[in-house]
């Protein structure tokens, strides 16, 4: 396995950012949808679906239960939004799938589970759509628990995949509560190769493997250990795979960059105090000096 580190760690490098073309448009940066959000949890995918415009993705849709489309509305005016069928849990239920398919064959990728809750109905739609969209998508929170409660959880992916597990959620999708931190990587690295897909295994030191490549990350701090950081990593990788980057290099540089815009905002407003949203405000900076060093 290759394993691969920041460039100045005398690594191999990361992707290049692509400057954006002087007669460019909206349509040249890739078309987002990000599915999520439930009662109570309605701030979770607008914090991806803000996200992604913040790493340059062109257009953002934001898809959420009926109920709760008008809060994600109210998050930010750049972000479209679509209202989706829900159960009378405010869930979404399988028969949300067509107009969800529908979407996602209009948009470049999809961003899937912040915020979406758990329920029987739920395992089976994101089960069906993990499998059958050709689509990229990056599988965050409660759709990973969905996968988790299938007998192959990784098995049969209809497209590109970056799945972005914490600890907690990749326990779940390992099918072993008691599995230790030791064996993470080869775990991770051996589902990915089978499966054919990208993980990426979030914590203190971010890693990323598709079961060739092991990238490390070094970027990111305590301070972004706070609820809604990995909804907003979901967003920038969904950007940065809209943007036409390959899954690991879009997993990789997705981690850099989030975690480099967690240590400007801690190094601007400190860490104790640091929320999710103040990442929002430093990705661009990030974006530019990732640019300078090249
Ligand atoms: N503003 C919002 O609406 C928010 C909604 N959220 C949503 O809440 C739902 C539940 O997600 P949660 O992640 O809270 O719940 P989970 O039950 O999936 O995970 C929480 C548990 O995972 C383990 N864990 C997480 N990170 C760990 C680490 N670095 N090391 C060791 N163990 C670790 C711990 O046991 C922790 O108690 C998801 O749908 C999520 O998207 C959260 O993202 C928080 C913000
Ligand atoms: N101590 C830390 N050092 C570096 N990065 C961290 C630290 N704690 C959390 N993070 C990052 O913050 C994000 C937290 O994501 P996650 O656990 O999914 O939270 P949530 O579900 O609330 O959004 C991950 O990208 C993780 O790598």
């Amino acid at each position: 396995m290759e394993r691969t580190h920041r460039k100045e760690e005398g690594g191999v490098a990361l992707p290049r950012l692509q400057q954006r073309k002087t007669n460019s448009h909206k349509g040249d940066y890739g078309r987002v949808l990000a599915v999520g959000g439930s009662p109570g949890m309605s701030g979770s995918i607008s914090l991806t679906g803000v996200a992604s415009l913040r790493c340059g993705a062109g257009l953002t849709t934001i898809a959420s239960p009926k109920s709760v489309q008008p809060l994600v509305a109210q998050v930010e005016p750049s972000c479209m939004t679509l209202a989706l069928p829900e159960d009378r849990h405010g869930l979404l239920p399988m028969h949300s799938r067509d107009a969800i398919t529908k979407a996602a064959k209009n948009s470049d990728v999809v961003a899937i589970g912040p915020g979406l809750g758990r329920s029987h109905g739920l395992d089976l739609l994101i089960q069906d759509l993990y499998c059958d969209l050709s689509t990229p998508m990056v599988v965050d929170a409660d759709a990973l628990n969905a996968l988790g409660s299938r007998e192959n959880p990784l098995a049969g992916p209809g497209g590109p995949r970056v799945l972005t597990p914490h600890p907690g959620e990749f326990r779940r999708l390992a099918h072993d509560r008691e599995l230790p931190k030791g064996r993470w990587t080869d775990v991770a690295a051996d589902m990915a190769k089978r499966n054919g897909v990208v993980l990426v295994l979030k914590g203190h030191r971010t890693t990323v493997t598709d079961g060739e490549r092991v990238y490390s990350n070094e970027t990111g701090n305590p301070g972004m250990a706070t609820a809604g950081a990995g909804d907003v990593l979901t967003g920038v990788i969904a950007a940065l795979l809209g943007q036409g980057i390959p899954a690991f290099e879009a997993a990789q540089l997705g981690v850099y960059l989030h975690g480099l815009a967690g240590d400007l905002a801690a190094k601007a407003i400190g860490s104790d105090g640091l929320i999710a949203s103040d990442l929002l405000d430093y990705l661009e900076s990030a974006f530019q000096q990732h640019r300078r060093r090249r």
